[in-house]
C-alpha cells in the first residue's frame, strides 16, 4: 500500500515523539513492503513563530492532500502565561479538527500487565481495565462563542450542541461497543446542563436501534471518581468534547502515564492520528519523553487502513520494550533509556522479530484499538 502521511510534530516534545512514530512506520513499509511518503509542516507555536498563524494555509494543504496526518503536541509556556495573547498555538489544533471534519476522537485505554506495578493504583482495581472513550471533538464549549467584557471583568464561553452533532458520534460509539462487551456509557452533566439532556435525549433515541447494546447514564462528577474506582464496568464511554478531555487524562493514570495513551481522530476521509498528551515543554529535547504514545498512535494510523496485522507487529514490539524494560523514565526512574533508544528498539523489533508476521493476535496485551 502507498500513504501519503502529513507529519505536524508540533511544539516542545512533539517533534521528539513524532520522529520515533516515524521510525516504527518506516520499519513497518520495509517488513511489509509498503510505502509511506512523508511531507512535514508546521503547526502550533512553531508555525507562530514562523508566519504568525498557528495553521498557516500551506499546512493545511499538506493535510487536504494527504492520506492521514500523524500529529505530535502543541502548546508553549509563553501563551500559557500570557492571558492578553490574541493568537495561540491551540487554536491551530481545534481549527485542523474543524477543518478536517474530525467529530471523534477515540482514546482507548488499558492496564497493561506488564506495567500493572507501575500504576499508583492498586493491581487489583485495574488489572483488566480495557475501555474506549469516544470524545466528541469539534463541537462543544472549545468551539463556542468567547467574550471578554471591554473592562476585562467578565468571561464567557458558550457551550452549544445539536441533534446531528450528537447523532453521529453516537452512531460510532454504539457500532464501536457492538463489537466490544456491548456496553455504552454516555457521561454527561444532565443533572445541571441543557446540552447533556439534549445529549442524553439524543443518544436514549439512537440506542433504541441497537438494543444488543446496554446504555446506561452517568454524571461526569461521579464517573471521574469511579474511572478510578472501579475502571473494570467501562466498555465504550460516549462524551462531549471537555469532559472527555478531562476524563481521559485521568484515565491515563490507570496505564501508568500519559505518554502511553494514543488516540485516532476520525470523522471524514483524511483521519488524524496524535497522542493524548500535550507538548510537555520541560522535557524539550531532552530525551526523557516517552515516545509509546506517538508510536502507538501510528499503529491506529495502521489500523484505519486495515493493516492490522502491521499494527500488530508495532504493538508487539512497543510490549517487548516494556517486558525488557526499555522504557523512558515516566515508567522508570532508574532507566537509562532515552526517547531515541526507545523508538530505536521498537523499530527494530518490527523490522528483525522473525515471527512478526505471523504475530498471534490472541497474546498481544494491546488487541484492538475499535477503529470503525
Ligand atoms: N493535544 C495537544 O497538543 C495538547 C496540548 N496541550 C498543551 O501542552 C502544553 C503543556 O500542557 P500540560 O498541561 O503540562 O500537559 P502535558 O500533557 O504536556 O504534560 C502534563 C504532564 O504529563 C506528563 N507527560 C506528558 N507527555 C508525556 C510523555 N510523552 N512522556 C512522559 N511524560 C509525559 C509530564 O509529567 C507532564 O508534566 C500546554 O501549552 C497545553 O496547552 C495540552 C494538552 C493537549
Ligand atoms: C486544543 C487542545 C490543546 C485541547 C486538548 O487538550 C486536547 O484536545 O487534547
Amino acid at each position: 500500500m502507498k500513504l501519503n502521511i502529513a507529519l505536524l510534530p508540533g511544539d516542545g516534545i512533539g517533534p521528539d515523539v513524532v520522529e520515533q512514530a516515524v521510525k516504527s512506520l518506516q520499519a513497518v513499509g520495509e517488513a511489509f513492503g509498503h510505502s509511506f511518503h512523508f511531507e512535514e509542516a508546521p503547526v502550533g507555536a512553531a508555525a507562530i513563530d514562523e508566519t504568525g498563524d498557528p495553521l498557516p494555509e500551506a499546512t493545511l494543504a499538506v493535510c487536504k492532500r494527504s492520506d492521514a496526518v500523524l500529529f505530535g503536541a502543541i502548546g508553549d509556556p509563553k501563551y500559557d502565561n500570557d492571558p492578553k495573547a490574541k493568537v495561540r498555538p491551540e487554536q491551530g489544533l481545534l481549527k485542523l479538527r474543524k477543518s478536517l471534519g474530525l467529530f471523534t476522537n477515540i482514546r482507548p485505554i488499558k492496564a497493561f500487565p506488564t506495567l500493572i506495578e507501575k500504576s499508583p493504583l492498586k493491581k487489583d482495581i485495574i488489572s483488566g481495565t480495557d475501555f474506549t472513550i469516544y470524545r466528541e471533538l469539534t463541537g462543544g464549549i472549545y468551539f463556542g462563542e468567547k467574550k471578554l467584557s471591554e473592562d476585562g471583568s467578565t468571561a464567557s464561553d458558550l457551550c452549544e450542541y445539536s441533534e446531528s452533532e450528537i447523532e453521529r458520534i453516537a452512531h460510532l460509539a454504539f457500532k464501536a461497543a457492538r463489537s466490544r462487551r456491548k456496553k455504552l456509557t454516555l457521561v454527561d452533566k444532565a443533572n445541571v446542563l441543557e446540552t447533556s439532556r439534549l445529549w442524553r435525549r439524543v443518544v436514549g433515541s439512537i440506542g433504541e436501534s441497537y438494543p444488543d447494546v446496554e446504555l446506561d447514564f452517568l454524571f461526569v462528577d461521579n464517573a471521574a471518581m469511579q474511572i478510578i474506582l472501579n475502571p473494570g464496568q467501562f466498555d465504550v464511554i460516549l462524551t462531549e468534547n471537555m469532559f472527555g478531555d478531562i476524563i481521559s487524562d485521568e484515565g491515563s493514570v490507570i496505564g501508568g502515564s500519559i505518554g502511553l495513551l494514543a488516540s485516532a481522530s476520525v470523522g471524514s476521509d483524511i483521519g488524524m492520528f496524535e497522542p493524548i498528551h500535550g507538548s510537555y515543554p520541560q522535557a524539550k529535547g531532552k530525551d526523557i519523553a516517552n515516545p509509546v504514545a506517538s508510536i502507538l498512535s501510528a499503529a491506529m494510523l495502521l489500523e484505519h487502513f486495515n493493516l492490522q496485522e502491521e499494527a500488530d507487529a508495532v504493538k508487539l514490539a512497543v510490549e517487548k520494550s516494556l517486558e525488557r524494560g526499555v522504557v523512558t523514565p515516566d515508567l522508570d526512574k532508574e532507566s537509562t533509556y532515552g526517547t531515541v533508544k526507545v523508538g530505536d528498539f521498537i523499530a527494530d523489533y518490527i523490522l528483525h522479530n522473525d515471527d512478526s508476521t505471523q504475530i498471534n493476535r490472541e497474546n498481544i496485551e494491546f488487541g484492538q484499538s475499535t477503529i470503525i
